[in-house]
């Protein structure tokens, strides 16, 4: 596996793409559907609105009887139908939501009215829109409200609701393991001892992977034995979609992740990145398994599953995830030693809406992305940034 070439974040992305498998189908509850990737085309039963509604609290009648004192017919509550029509010299109060009763063309405001009596009234302003939405005029029946491939947010749920779509049919869900390798992890109720450090990325890749709605399985701490590496993994494989292993991909004596892969059938595809965090990072698959070794440094852990991961997860449920980064002026300028990979270091935003670098010692250093609003992208062979550039921003 050693002679596999490096390649760049982009290649990577696209052999993953090219061996996602998609997940089945299944039918939820509307409900739960948030953060889920539509598998269907959802279409309107009803026109919206279904009749024509008054915009505003006032009174319904005819354009042309603007200027006189006009006989008030009824009150119209929205969720009740209009009794009477309206003829010439009449109207009837009519409340915000409730149909506009036949033969009126306007709504005009109870702030623009003066009643002269118990039953009349006259429009004391000096012009006023129609005030009333049209039936059909925000969606007609049977027109398309929600495309296939959606990826469905509060806005959605609101859609479906409207349209009487109460179980769309999603992706499924996938299963990702997460096993953490190293003899030196303890996990975090534990005082670390010696040479020992806490399992902070295992927990962290579990919350990223929460943050997807994926199902996560947490597998635990694995020591540097081989036997008990090849048994975790192994289960893990069987019992999800996608395996992350954090750990153990560089080329240590006691970095045997990569054989174990191999053992178990799956086929590498790659094991290095021309990406700064992250350059171990290594994608396997066995038909519609895969397994995702990513460096153990913290960092490197947090950014791969974010360029890389949640891609490929999105990649599962039909889903080109859009690469959200914005350009912005770098508020100071910035230098780096070497150039030889692309790099994400992190930032936040001033309030100038400009990009200022956070003290960062490297990809161990998750601390220093406690305070990080987003991560900003340096391209591979850039070795210096002045002051005023357009740089481009991941937020967090
Ligand atoms: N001779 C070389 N050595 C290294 C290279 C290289 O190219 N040649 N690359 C370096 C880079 S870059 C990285 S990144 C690391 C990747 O190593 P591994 O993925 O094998 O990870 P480990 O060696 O197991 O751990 C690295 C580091 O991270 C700490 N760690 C591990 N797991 C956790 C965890 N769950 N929670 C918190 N911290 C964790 C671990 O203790 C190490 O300090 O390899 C370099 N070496
Ligand atoms: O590739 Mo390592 O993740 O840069 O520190």
């Amino acid at each position: 596996m050693d002679h596999q070439p490096i390649i760049s974040l982009q290649q990577a992305l696209d052999i993953a793409q090219q061996k996602a498998l998609k997940l089945p189908t299944e039918f939820i509850y509307f409900k739960d559907a948030v953060g889920r990737m539509l598998a269907q085309a959802v279409y309107s039963d009803i026109s919206m609105p279904p009749f024509d509604k008054s915009a505003m609290d006032g009174y319904a009648c005819k354009r042309s009887d603007l200027g006189k004192a006009l006989t008030i017919l009824e009150v119209i509550p929205a969720g009740q139908a209009p009794s009477y029509a309206i003829q010439e010299g009449q109207c009837s109060k009519i409340m915000t939501g409730a149909q506009v009763p036949a033969g009126a063309d306007t709504v005009f405001m109870i702030e623009q009215s003066e009643l002269m009596d118990t039953n009349q009234v006259r429009f004391t302003g000096t012009k006023t829109s129609s005030n009333i939405c049209l039936s059909g005029e925000d969606v007609q029946t049977g027109d398309l409200v929600l495309g296939k491939g959606t990826l469905l947010k509060a806005q959605h749920i609101a859609l479906l609701a409207a349209v009487g779509c109460t179980s769309p049919k999603v992706y499924a869900l996938p299963k990702i393991g997460i096993i953490s390798t190293g003899s030196e992890l303890v996990e975090p109720e534990v005082i670390p001892q010696g040479s020992q450090i806490r399992n902070s990325n295992g927990h962290q890749l579990v919350a990223q992977a929460q943050q997807t709605r994926s199902l996560v399985n947490y597998y635990g701490v694995v020591r540097d034995e081989k036997e008990a590496t090849f048994q975790l993994i192994q289960k893990a494989t069987e019992e999800n979609d996608i395996t992350l292993i954090s750990g153990g991909v560089s080329v240590g004596d006691f970095d045997f992740v990569p054989a174990i892969i191999q053992q178990l059938g799956f086929e590498i595809h790659f094991n290095k990145l021309t990406v700064k965090p992250g350059k171990h990072t290594t994608f396997a698959s066995k038909s519609d398994r895969y397994i995702i070794g990513l460096p153990g440094n913290p960092v490197s852990s947090f950014i791969q599953f974010e360029v890389f991961v949640k891609p490929f997860i999105f990649h599962l449920m039909n889903y080109q995830l859009p690469d959200l980064s914005f350009p912005l002026s770098l508020a100071q300028p910035f230098k780096r030693r070497k150039a030889d990979r692309e790099e994400f270091i992190p930032v936040r935003i001033n309030a100038q809406k400009e990009v200022e670098t956070i003290s960062y010692h490297g990809s161990a250093h998750i601390h220093a992305y406690h305070q990080a609003m987003g991560f900003m992208h340096i391209p591979q062979g850039t070795d210096q940034l002045n002051q005023g550039e357009i740089v481009y921003v991941r937020p967090l």
